[in-house]
């Protein structure tokens, strides 16, 4: 049986959430013995007797905040996995959450428990796992948040993982088409890692030439080769016990990556023409737009280097798996592109946000920002406007009819739902076929749309139960509160 231990001091909701998991079997017995604690005080001093092994705590205490006390949790039973719970969404909560070392950040009201079962039994698997691996050791350290706008299900996940990286030093790898914010998370996560200012060097392995990237990375000394008229240090020097970026590490030579791996092996390098050993005291983060598991099969990329690499991998989404986040996205570019042209437009009208949201975005947040820079500089007034923007696509017609998620949608010949297009219409471009997640969810939030939010009709509609559609909403974000 496993001790859970849930800290909130609403008792009611403690209450019933207690009577929940005690009704919970596993091969015929309880698989829970729930204890619980309504102040912070209280939950550290149970927890210390009872040494439970998932903790449920809510962030409102009236003594302290449960964020206060997950370090303190974590020392008095360092094995239990603390799921942190608050009533609001926030960013920079959910990664300093993370990185204090919660296994997971969720949000109440629980629209249905089986999503805090599903966290449980996730934090529980994991707690057997990690006891049979090594174990991690988590720094500690305040850091300022970066420039990440996004609040879509892949965007908050993203975040929570940048939290737990943050506080290890492992090697990361991120993939991501270009412009979906490598570089930007790399320095994220770089900011995070440290307490006081360390430097972060960035270098893009794609756009140097083979002899030149060498030393590029690694220095040379005087005399190495024609035209090294003085030592120069290289990047992995100057990163100090820092962070250094290889940007699109999938563009690298074979000759390059075997004295990269020699280099991540050894922790120690020379300088070209050089024999003094350096010590590596960087953090490597690399990132490519390439799959690098393709590029290992087709033998364009070592295989033993892109293990060592990928101790944590990141996927970046794209732009257009995560529409919603394009309004924000907009807010937030266009504050900054206003300041670099030194302009004040602030208003984009429905129709334009719309357009917005219906272009393809194949060059991702950068596209966006390229595109908003080029329509701030044409806006004659305060006004964003339509005709500054690259026209929309043939397979996007602008019907002017209903979109969902800035998709556009109609009716499909049997008299019944409008159906988005995408699920109707030929389609001859791989990257325009959305993934099967984001169909769902757009299936989901139009069904919901027809039905003006009446929950039992879309259960019906989409042949699913009650509590598969709530949790379908939560996984989702659908909104709830209004016809979406
Ligand atoms: N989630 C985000 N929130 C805010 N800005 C973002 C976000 N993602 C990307 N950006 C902005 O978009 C631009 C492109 O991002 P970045 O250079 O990090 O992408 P990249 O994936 O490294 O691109 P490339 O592969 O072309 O080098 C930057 O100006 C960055 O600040």
């Amino acid at each position: 049986m496993e001790t859970l231990l849930i800290v909130d001091d609403d008792l009611s909701l403690l209450e019933s959430l207690k009577m929940h998991f005690e009704d919970i079997e596993h091969d015929g017995s309880p698989r829970y013995q729930v204890v619980t604690a309504t102040r912070a005080s209280e939950a550290l001093r149970v927890a210390q007797e009872v040494m439970p092994g998932v903790v449920i705590l809510d962030m409102k205490l009236p003594d302290r905040t449960g964020l206060d006390i997950i370090e303190e949790m974590k020392s008095l039973c360092g094995d239990a996995r603390i799921i942190l719970v608050t009533a609001f969404h926030d960013m920079e909560t959910t990664i300093r959450a993370m990185k204090a070392g919660a296994f997971d950040y969720i949000h109440k009201p629980f629209p249905d428990l089986t999503a805090l079962d599903i966290v449980v039994s996730r934090a529980l698997e994991y707690r057997q796992l990690s006891r049979r691996a090594a174990t991690v050791n988590v720094e500690t350290a305040a850091a300022r948040l970066g420039d990440i706008v996004g609040t879509s299900p892949s965007m908050q996940q993203l975040v929570k993982e940048i939290g737990k990286v943050a506080a290890s030093r492992a090697t990361v790898l991120i993939h991501g088409e270009s412009g979906t914010g490598k570089e930007l998370i790399a320095r994220v996560i770089h900011n995070y890692s440290y307490d006081e200012p360390k430097p972060f060097i960035g270098i893009n392995c794609s756009a140097i030439v083979d002899t030149l990237l060498e030393s590029e990375l690694f220095g040379h000394e005087k005399g190495a080769f024609t035209g090294a008229s003085a030592v120069k240090p290289g990047k992995f020097e100057m990163a100090e016990d820092g962070t250094i970026f290889l940007d699109e590490i999938g563009d690298m030579s074979l000759m390059l990556q075997a004295k990269l791996l020699r280099v991540l092996q050894e922790r120690e390098f020379e300088r070209v023409g050089g024999v003094k050993r350096i010590k590596l005291r960087a953090r490597v983060i690399a990132a490519t737009h390439r799959t690098l598991v393709d590029e290992v099969s087709s033998g364009r990329f070592r295989e033993d280097l892109y293990q060592r690499l990928k101790v944590i991998t990141l996927q970046l989404p794209p732009l257009r798996e995560r529409r919603d986040d394009i309004p924000s996205l907009v807010h937030h570019l266009l504050e900054r592109i206003n300041e670099k042209v030194h302009k004040r437009v602030t208003r984009v009208p429905p129709e334009v946000l719309d357009h917005l949201m219906r272009l393809p975005w194949r060059g991702n947040v950068r596209e966006l920002e390229n595109v908003l820079t080029r329509a701030v500089v044409l806006a004659p007034g305060e006004v964003l406007l339509s005709d500054n923007l690259p026209a929309l696509e043939p397979t996007e017609p602008d019907h002017g009819g209903a979109h969902i998620n800035g998709h556009p949608v109609h009716g499909n010949g049997h008299g019944g739902h409008p159906l988005p297009n995408f699920l109707v219409t030929q389609i001859d471009d791989p990257s325009r076929i959305p993934t099967l997640e984001e169909a769902e969810r757009m299936l989901i939030e139009l069904t919901m749309n027809v039905t003006k939010g009446h929950k039992g009709k879309t259960c019906q509609i989409l042949g699913i139960s009650r509590p598969t559609l709530e949790r379908k909403l939560q996984k989702y974000g659908v909104r709830q509160d209004q016809p979406v």
